[in-house]
């Protein structure tokens, strides 16, 4: 699928309003998505080989906040006639759209059910792996824990879940430097100053990252007998937890 070239902050605006993934954002989000996010292909790759491994026959895999379904495609190809179900969740109607477009592009014999919803409202049954990638930082901080207690109901023993998401460190220096290296990675993929602090300035509200100590609480809290990272550049990172 071709992607256009995200400008979306390339001009100044009078007030910038909060981030939304609308048609805007959904036109450019493979363009976006790649060039702000260190790591974001390696990730991709990687939950194909993770869900090789722990996806067991007749169960599901959910991609949470699946955006145009990148993370599903991924892991639909690493699958290939495994007898699995995969359901791909995001309550963007402009992402939504275009991710049916997507997935279609690639013959597969695993269905996709395709919802429009918030996953805060969908039951999660029968999952040997779940996916949160750069999903759980958009949703209300009091909403995360319920969440995680629901993914973990709806898991078969020994079933995979996989969060991905911008962090926040408790030390100021460390966080600064890698907060620093994250914007010259924004300046080396071609962001201008103007973008970065308008899109800064537009997910303030929007996105709030929590620290890797408060992730492995979460993990723990919903009953997750074993966490950890296994992917770290800069102030982005991948975790996974199993049932
Ligand atoms: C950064 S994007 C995810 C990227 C995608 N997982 C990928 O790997 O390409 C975050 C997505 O989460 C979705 N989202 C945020 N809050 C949500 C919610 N409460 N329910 C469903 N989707 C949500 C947004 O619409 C957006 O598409
Ligand atoms: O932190 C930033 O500067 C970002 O652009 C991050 C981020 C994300 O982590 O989801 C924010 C919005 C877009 O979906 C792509 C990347």
């Amino acid at each position: 699928m071709t992607s256009e070239q995200d400008r979306i902050f390339s001009k100044p605006l009078a007030k910038v309003a909060d981030f939304r993934f609308d048609d805007k954002v959904a036109s450019v989000f493979p363009d976006m998505i790649s060039r702000s996010i260190p790591g974001y292909g390696q990730i991709l790759h990687t939950l194909g080989e993770m869900a090789d491994k722990v996806v067991q026959p007749g169960t599901r895999v959910y991609d949470l906040g699946c955006s145009l379904g990148a993370a599903t495609s991924s892991i639909r190809r690493a699958l290939a006639d495994r007898d699995v179900t995969m359901v791909a969740v995001d309550n963007s109607e402009a992402m939504v759209k275009r991710a049916r477009d997507h997935l279609d592009a690639f013959v597969s014999p695993i269905p996709v059910d395709l919802v429009c919803a918030d996953i805060r409202d969908i039951e999660i049954e029968n999952a040997s792996m779940v996916v949160l990638n750069f999903t759980l930082q958009f949703l209300a901080p009091d909403d995360r824990d319920a969440l995680l207690a629901k993914i973990y109901q709806g898991m078969v023993p020994g079933g995979l879940l996989v969060v991905s998401e911008k962090l926040v460190f408790s030390q100021p220096a460390i966080h600064q430097l890698l907060d620093d290296l994250h914007l010259d990675f924004k300046r080396a993929n071609g962001y201008s100053e103007l973008e970065i602090s308008q899109k800064r300035n537009a997910l303030e509200n929007v996105m709030r990252p929590d620290t890797v100590e408060q992730h492995k609480a979460r993990f723990q809290a919903a009953g997750f007998s074993q966490s950890d990272l296994w992917f770290q550049c800069y102030n982005f990172a991948s975790m996974v937890a199993i049932k």
